[in-house]
């Protein structure tokens, strides 16, 4: 029974009460129980929190306290910098004699809590640590010569042949818990500085209506989950040869052998999505793994055979479990590739097909679908995270540490060794992932998740118009077809970034390299797991930042990053005219893998040339600024701009003001459009300065020239903003929708053009895309398409939103009239009201000062038709100015690239 007389519990990513051995075993030992969670988002470095995970952290640290304060305890929250400091300081605080905790397996977490045993230990503190995040810890599970598996069928075949079962869930405890002395002072939930910004802040509200992260709204879904989806949850695979009983299932026979795989279809919830809850441990794994046994039962009892379904499910779990494995015993997956040879692909560093992906512009419908999914409420089905991810590496060549932290950044379930695993393996860095030249079959992939488009309607509904046929390869449709579903590729949706054969060649090229620096003659990691041995990656981890890593890799393959770029193809098909859009390489001014540099006061750039301050700054003032355009984020930092970094803050701090140095992480960060415009006006003004920044005002200038050709040019305010915003557009690079925020705000009270459509651009960009905040030219048209009509309208970016024909006609032809300050929709409170409810206030304001003219929704039609008719006439002649501005543009682009930078 209890013996000491204070015992704190350290919650991190356990936040529930039963199944929770650390409060057990405090209760169990001490007379007072303080539960603490200190919140300390710096000491995770580069993989600190994202923006939907701190709204998480944020909510379910609120549940907590209620559930323990229901019990009669209470949690106290503190704020440090480091967990260790702000530990050392309660202990001191309260006299607590020991300290219990639950495990966390990712490297900096395990860095951490080794620092924690042993300074508390040296300090006479007794600590206790226990797994609450597992099945089986990863000491536990070891081939016979005491070495971890390196293939999941392995490891997972131990774990189901394990001779003892997973420990069985805890219970709740019972009873009052003691109560916690009131002089022990916390910080409300509310006063946490949860988000960089309060803007961030609000920007995340909408996830309130998608997510509730309460253990009992995960425990609620657990069970419609074990009535609704799990009996079809199986996978596509022929006969097992597994049929041993097991100690993890012996419940469980198998012979189930089906094609059902209902769980692959990406358009319905067809699996838990209990992810973000199972990462915050606001629901036990073990209390899963339990629940799905006692399901089986029940269903074994009623004579129905659903233990396929049951171990399918099950295998996703043990991805988890695997992941966590790899990173207790190779800590620095998060980094490096697994297989080392692989740490050798050549990757492109182009800055532009990486916003472009991120934005969901690449002209894939459904990997964009995929990414405005993700953006707007932070996950998706894993189906589409593989074909995303897998195209981004594959078919763009870039580095899969880019896509990591990109997730990492804007997933609602961002969970770090699950993010490494699912990069490693479609990166075919594991040895037993497909070899680096695999590549999926895109049509394959649409055909079998997305056979009717349903998922590429609701997250891209500039295509929804498209009949099936053509809706995930718009650029296949005859031009007849195009013109009906409204689709003006290159305008309002883009060409395909990359052709399927080009792609094809640039991995067959990569590949070539891959090859050159493999262990042995072979393919590239295989998946019959006969590859390579691991014992060289079971390295110390070491930082990141070691430049010797990429070099001894480099010397390896004999090739200077140079001469394999050269042979790489061009990147970027061709527009309409047959121009090649983008040839170009970005021109990084440092490779990824150069060696870091650190500056006195603490800013530098990373191994990844990612230029970082955040660290010792004020909470994230730098912290996602990129690159090389160091005079952009210094300046930009110092003004304390991380509140404009957000979407239009990337395209403006970084495109504008840095050339390739841009916020690459953050992008659309749903910020508003006034924060993105402050800091448009500010790195430009801060930067002006730099080479760079006289090119791009340059190329400003030129943008002059093609208003003025428009007729337009009155209408454009001094700054840059707004002519950067056109100057993308004409480009149709495809890189606005949170671009056009920051115009948006920028033009708040002109009559700038552009204002209603970056307007709304703002309002999309802050709660994802959902219009495609637009692209080129057409981009007020989708703006309008958000930005018009009342509630009903504004609800679409609900999950179940659909709209009939109709609907889709007047949002469409109503953003039509957007032309030219007609902004024909309803009375322009209503705007507002649908603007703010996409969280766009300041894009709607600035179209109820501005440029907005409201006029009846009777009147919408008959203009409709008028400005239709007149849009036709010039729509052939529109194209061809913009298309060969645009190739112009490229031009420019093309020779300042190649210009030495300073
Ligand atoms: C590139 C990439 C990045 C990913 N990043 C993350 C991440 O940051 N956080 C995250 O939780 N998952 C990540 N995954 C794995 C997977 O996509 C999600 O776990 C899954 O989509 C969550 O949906 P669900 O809860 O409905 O899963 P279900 O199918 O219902 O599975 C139940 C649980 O099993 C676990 N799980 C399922 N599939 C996997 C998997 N492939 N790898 C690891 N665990 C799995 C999750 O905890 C999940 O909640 C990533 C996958 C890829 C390809």
């Amino acid at each position: 029974m209890a013996q000491l007389n204070v015992a704190i519990v350290w919650f991190r990513r356990d936040l529930r009460l039963y199944d929770n051995p650390a409060l057990v075993a405090a209760l169990n030992s001490a007379r007072t129980v303080i539960p603490l969670y200190i919140w300390a988002p710096e000491e995770e470095g580069q993989f600190q929190p994202g923006r939907q995970t701190r709204w998480w952290s944020k909510h379910s640290v609120m549940c907590l306290a209620q559930s323990l304060e229901q019990l009669g305890s209470r949690l106290v929250i503190r704020r440090a910098r480091e967990s260790v400091e702000g530990l050392k300081a309660f202990i001191t605080e309260t006299g607590a004699e020991t300290v219990f905790f639950n495990h966390l397996y990712d490297s900096i977490s395990m860095v951490r809590d080794q620092q924690v045993k042993d300074d508390l230990r040296s300090n006479g503190i007794l600590v206790s640590s226990f797994n609450a995040d597992l099945l089986y810890e990863p000491w536990e599970v070891l081939d016979e010569q005491q070495q971890p598996y390196t293939t999941f069928k392995s490891y997972w075949d131990r774990c189901l042949a394990m001779p003892y079962a997973p420990p069985l869930p805890l219970p709740e405890p019972t009873g009052p818990l003691p109560a916690v002395p009131e002089h022990y002072s916390s910080m409300s939930v509310h006063e946490v500085d949860w988000f960089f910004t309060r803007e961030q802040e609000a920007s995340t509200e909408a996830l309130t209506h998608r997510w509730d992260p309460a253990g009992s709204a995960a425990v609620a879904r657990l069970e419609a989950f074990l009535e609704q989806g799990l009996p079809s949850f199986e996978h596509d695979r022929a006969k097992t040869d597994r049929e041993s009983t097991t100690m993890l299932s012996p419940w469980i026979h198998f012979g189930l052998p089906s094609f059902e795989h209902d769980r692959a279809k990406t358009d319905r919830e067809s699996t838990t999505m209990l992810s973000p809850w199972i990462h915050f441990g606001s629901i036990s794994v073990r209390h899963i793994y339990y629940r799905v046994a006692q399901k089986h039962a029940e269903w074994q009892a009623a004579g129905r055979d659903k233990g396929r379904s049951c171990l399918d499910f099950l295998q996703q779990m043990g991805y988890r479990e695997y992941s966590r494995y790899l990173a207790f015993h190779f800590p620095f997956i998060t980094e490096r590739s697994m297989l080392a040879h692989l740490r050798a692909v050549p990757w492109r560093l182009d800055q532009d097909a990486f916003k472009a992906w991120r934005q969901g512009l690449t002209g894939y419908p459904l990997v964009d679908a995929g990414m405005r999914q993700l953006w707007s409420m932070g996950w998706c089905h894993n189906r589409v995270r593989v074909v995303a991810s897998h195209f981004m590496v594959k078919h763009l060549l870039l580095p899969w540490q880019w896509g990591l932290k990109h997730l990492w950044d804007c997933q609602i379930d961002a969970d770090l060794e699950c993010d490494a695993l699912g990069w490693q393996y479609v990166s075919g860095c594991l040895s037993d992932a497909h070899p680096f030249s695999y590549m999926i079959d895109m049509e394959q992939e649409w055909r079998r998740f997305d056979p009717d488009g349903h998922y590429v309607r609701r997250w891209l509904p500039v295509l929804s118009q498209l009949p099936n046929e053509f809706i995930h390869q718009p650029w296949a449709a005859p031009p007849e077809v195009l013109e009906d579903a409204g689709v003006e590729l290159g305008f309002n949706y883009p060409w395909p970034i990359i052709a399927p054969d080009a792609a094809k060649e640039g991995v067959a090229l990569a590949s070539a390299v891959v090859e050159r620096c493999a262990p042995s003659s072979g393919s590239s990691g295989s998946s019959s797991g006969t590859g390579y041995s691991l014992t060289p990656h079971k390295e110390p981890y070491r930082p990141p930042t070691d430049p010797s890593l990429m070099s001894s890799f480099l010397a390896a393959s004999q090739l200077e990053p140079s001469s394999w770029r050269d042979k790489l193809p061009p990147l970027y098909i061709h527009s309409a005219t047959g121009h090649p859009l983008s040839i170009r390489h970005s021109a990084q001014q440092r490779p990824m893998w150069g060696p870091s540099m650190q500056q006195q006061d603490g800013t530098g750039f990373d191994h990844m040339g990612r230029f970082y301050g955040l660290y010792r700054g004020r909470m994230g003032q730098q912290q996602l600024l990129l690159g090389p355009a160091a005079a952009a984020a210094a300046a930009g930092a110092k003004r304390g701009l991380r509140q404009g970094s957000g979407g239009s803050g990337e395209l403006s701090g970084g495109t504008f003001a840095g050339g390739d140095g841009e916020l690459s992480y953050s992008q659309i960060d749903s910020e508003s459009g006034d924060n993105g415009a402050a800091l448009m006006e500010d790195v430009s003004s801060s930067a002006a300065g730099s080479q760079e920044l006289r090119w791009q005002q340059q190329q400003q200038q030129q943008q002059c020239e093609v208003e003025v050709e428009d007729g337009d040019s009155e209408l454009l305010p001094g700054s840059g903003s707004g002519k950067r915003f056109k100057l993308q557009q004409q480009l149709g690079a495809g890189a606005f929708g949170v671009g056009g925020s920051s115009g948006g705000g920028r033009a708040e009270s002109s009559e700038l053009l552009v204002v209603p459509s970056v307007s709304a651009g703002g309002s999309v960009g802050a709660d994802g895309l959902l219009a495609g905040g637009g692209f080129g030219g057409r981009m007020r048209f989708n703006a309008a398409a958000v930005a018009v009509g009342d509630d009903e309208d504004a609800d679409m970016m609900d999950d179940d939103y659909e709209e009939d024909e109709e609907q889709q006609a007047r949002r469409y032809y109503a953003g039509r009239q957007m032309h030219g300050r007609r902004f024909a929709a309803r009375p322009a409170a209503s705007l507002s009201t649908a603007c703010s409810h996409f969280k766009g206030g300041a894009g709607a304001g600035a179209m109820e000062d501005g440029a907005v003219e409201s006029i009846g929704e009777d009147d919408v039609m008959q203009q409709v038709e008028q400005q239709q008719q007149q849009q036709q006439q010039q729509r052939g002649d529109e194209k061809l100015l913009l298309v060969a501005e645009a190739a112009r543009l490229q031009d420019l682009q093309l020779e300042a690239s190649s210009r030495p930078r300073q």
